[in-house]
């Protein structure tokens, strides 16, 4: 299992997660997010990076195009959308296709997907349903808590049944699909249930659970975090 952290507004945070065990970094660009940065502010953090690969920007855009542009003026080819339908990720997808090249990477789309966690009957239905369309036309798929149809920093944590369920769903669609389980994961949750994390999950998704504020991320909760990915 890999790890990213998300909520990146400081360059000290943006290397100490580089120089530990930290896959992927999250600079979020969604405007009720209390980790919000502008998009010249994400370029100049992503500056701090050694492999720009690693970085993945959050963003809840209007359309395909807002999204296009974002990863263009930031030179971010990860993007974890918090919107847009099956029909206009696939949309992304074909224009990308059209401007691939030697030098240039392909866009990897990942769609956040937030579940209630009472979901019961139909509507349990339904959002699996919603979760294996999404499953066919996604690079990754990552499962927070939703609350009143939002997703992204709540800090709470979703039960780990109908996260595991959601993750067969998308993987009975799309076997090569990577998915992300978010929603208040710490040191603590990842240590308690490792073996069967590993065994779902392809990465676990980390943000309030390393910080002391909003935005401020701490340095010994993400060794914490990078001691339990080892062994
Ligand atoms: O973190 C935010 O403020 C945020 C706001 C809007 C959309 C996405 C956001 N962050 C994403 O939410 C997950 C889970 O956060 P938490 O661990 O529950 O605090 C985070 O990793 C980001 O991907």
């Amino acid at each position: 299992m890999k790890i990213k952290i998300c909520g990146m507004t400081r360059p000290e945070d943006v290397m100490k997660s580089e120089k530990s065990c930290v896959d992927l970094i999250g600079f979020i660009n969604i405007e009720r997010s209390k980790r919000f940065m502008e998009i010249n502010e994400i370029k100049d953090l992503v500056s701090n990076l050694r492999d720009k690969f690693k970085a993945v920007l959050v963003i809840e855009p209007e359309n395909s195009e807002e999204a296009i542009m974002k990863s263009k003026k930031t030179d971010i080819k990860t993007l974890q959308l918090h919107s847009l339908s099956k029909a206009e990720i696939k949309y992304i997808k074909w224009i990308d296709s059209y401007r691939k090249n030697a030098h240039e990477r392909d866009l990897e789309i990942i769609r956040a997907v937030g579940i209630s966690p009472g979901l019961e009957g139909s509507r349990r239905d339904a959002k699996m349903e919603e979760i294996k369309g999404f499953a066919m036309v996604c690079d990754a798929l990552l499962f927070d808590y939703e609350v009143k149809g939002k997703s992204g920093g709540t800090g709470k944590q979703l039960p780990l049944d109908i996260v595991t369920e959601a993750a067969k769903a998308a993987k009975d669609v799309n076997n090569n699909i990577k998915i992300f389980i978010a929603g208040g994961m710490n040191a603590e949750r990842i240590k308690n249930n490792r073996k069967m994390l590993n065994k779902v999950f392809d990465y676990v998704d980390v943000n309030s659970g390393v910080e002391d504020a909003p935005g401020i991320k701490n340095p010994d909760k993400i060794e914490d975090i990078c001691e339990l990915m080892v062994d």
